[in-house]
């Protein structure tokens, strides 16, 4: 980016639990501006403050408290090259459809587009080469598109567990198992969530279609993209290796932060010490740091040595939830090595990978911002 430049953005869904968060982290961004902002006609067309039930720890950002929400029609945004979803997955897949069609560039949380093979499902920390797969979604838009495309990220629970995936497998190959048992904090069940009769002094084991996500998402996100017949490029979901994964997912009385419990088993025999696994962590330095990304964080994963971390009182606000905590590394009886994991659900498991995946597509030069944005 030019220094000086600005990249006008949208917010859609700015209301609720992530778009309050892609409020916080862009009104003080470097290259984007909030130009405009949207949720449903329940918001539309009064003060941002007057609707909004804002639950962060800072106040609604000086430039964002007064401004009018909007209906999320691409019409609205039209100065926008790219908004920003935090819509819920109910309504997500045609508001999204219609503002790529506009011409606008979407970075979605929702779950709607995460499966279609145009789409790349991407964690910045993890696998940002797949926004390779964008002409091709351009060029089979009828008509074909020139800047509009979808980037989806992951699951909040799959976006954590896969960057100590990605830097286990680039420092000793493939993975071939890996159980995941989670505990998943109550605001990634958006506001207002469960009922507290439901979840104070309980543990609740069920989130629906979590598991499913864990378990399939994983694959897309470490596979690769290979050029398949006709010169379309498509997904490889066993590029590396047939990963089997089982996920366990629980809702536990946390506010913000998902724990996870992973064990795991490499195809490499013998397989890495639990020293060498930390250290292999403690290395590994995602392409969205070494691109110059300004929401990346410094360390990708910081590597706990006391016992009893990570906990998420203690460290899910550390470099503003932008990187993952993995703790108690050890080895495992039954795999070959386990530890304990921690991500802040709505930073890096929500805004802060779609900023950093935006950030990605600007250097990658998908994104041409329009002349009036700069
Ligand atoms: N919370 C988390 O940790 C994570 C969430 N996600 C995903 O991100 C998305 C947002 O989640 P979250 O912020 O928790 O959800 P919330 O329920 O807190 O917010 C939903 C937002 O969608 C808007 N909305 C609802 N209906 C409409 C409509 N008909 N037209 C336009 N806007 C509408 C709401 O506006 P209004 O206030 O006007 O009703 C609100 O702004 C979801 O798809 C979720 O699955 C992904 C990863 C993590
Ligand atoms: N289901 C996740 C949050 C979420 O909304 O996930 P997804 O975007 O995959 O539906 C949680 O409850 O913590």
């Amino acid at each position: 980016m030019q220094e000086g430049s600005q990249i006008k953005v949208g917010v859609l869904g700015a209301t609720g639990t992530v778009g309050q968060r892609f409020l916080t982290l862009l009104s003080s961004h470097p290259w984007f501006t909030i130009d405009a902002i949207g949720a449903s006609s329940r918001s539309a067309n009064q003060k941002y403050y007057k609707v909004v039930k804002w639950k962060q720890t800072t106040p609604i950002p000086a430039g964002v408290r007064d401004m009018i929400v909007k209906e999320c029609l691409p019409a609205n945004f039209s100065d926008c090259d790219i908004v920003f979803s935090g819509l819920d997955a109910d309504v997500a897949g045609d508001i999204e459809a219609d503002f790529r069609s506009a011409e606008i560039a979407v970075f979605s949380n929702a779950k709607n587009y995460r499966r279609d093979p145009h789409v790349p499902l991407i964690v910045p920390l993890v696998n940002p080469s797949h926004l390779a797969i964008i002409p091709q979604q351009r060029s089979l838009h009828t008509p074909p598109l020139s800047k509009g495309f979808i980037v989806t990220n992951a699951n909040c629970s799959t976006t954590g567990y896969v960057v100590p995936l990605a830097a286990l497998e680039k420092a000793f190959g493939p993975i071939e198992a890996c159980m995941v048992t989670t505990m998943q904090a109550i605001s990634g069940a958006g506001y207002p969530g469960l009922p507290s009769m439901d979840i104070i002094d309980n543990v609740v084991p069920y989130i629906s279609g979590e598991e499913e996500k864990m378990e399939w998402e994983t694959l897309k996100i470490l596979g690769g993209i290979t050029d398949s017949d006709g010169g379309l490029k498509a997904f490889d979901m066993h590029a590396r290796h047939p990963l089997r994964v089982s996920a366990s997912c629980n809702r536990v009385p946390v506010i913000d932060g998902h724990t996870e419990c992973v064990s795991i088993r490499f195809a490499k025999r013998p397989p890495p010490s639990p020293q060498q696994v930390r250290e292999a962590l403690v290395a590994f330095t995602p392409d969205a740091q070494a691109l110059g990304c300004p929401s990346a964080p410094r360390h990708a994963i910081v590597v706990h040595e006391e016992p009893d971390r990570p906990q998420p009182r203690l460290d899910r606000y550390y470099q503003d939830g932008s990187g993952v905590h993995v703790g108690r590394v050890r080895q495992c009886q039954v795999l070959d090595i386990k530890f304990v994991l921690l991500a802040n659900n709505v930073s890096i498991g929500a805004a802060t990978s779609s900023i950093i995946n935006a950030e990605l597509a600007v250097i990658k030069g998908v994104i041409n911002p329009t002349a009036g944005s700069t």
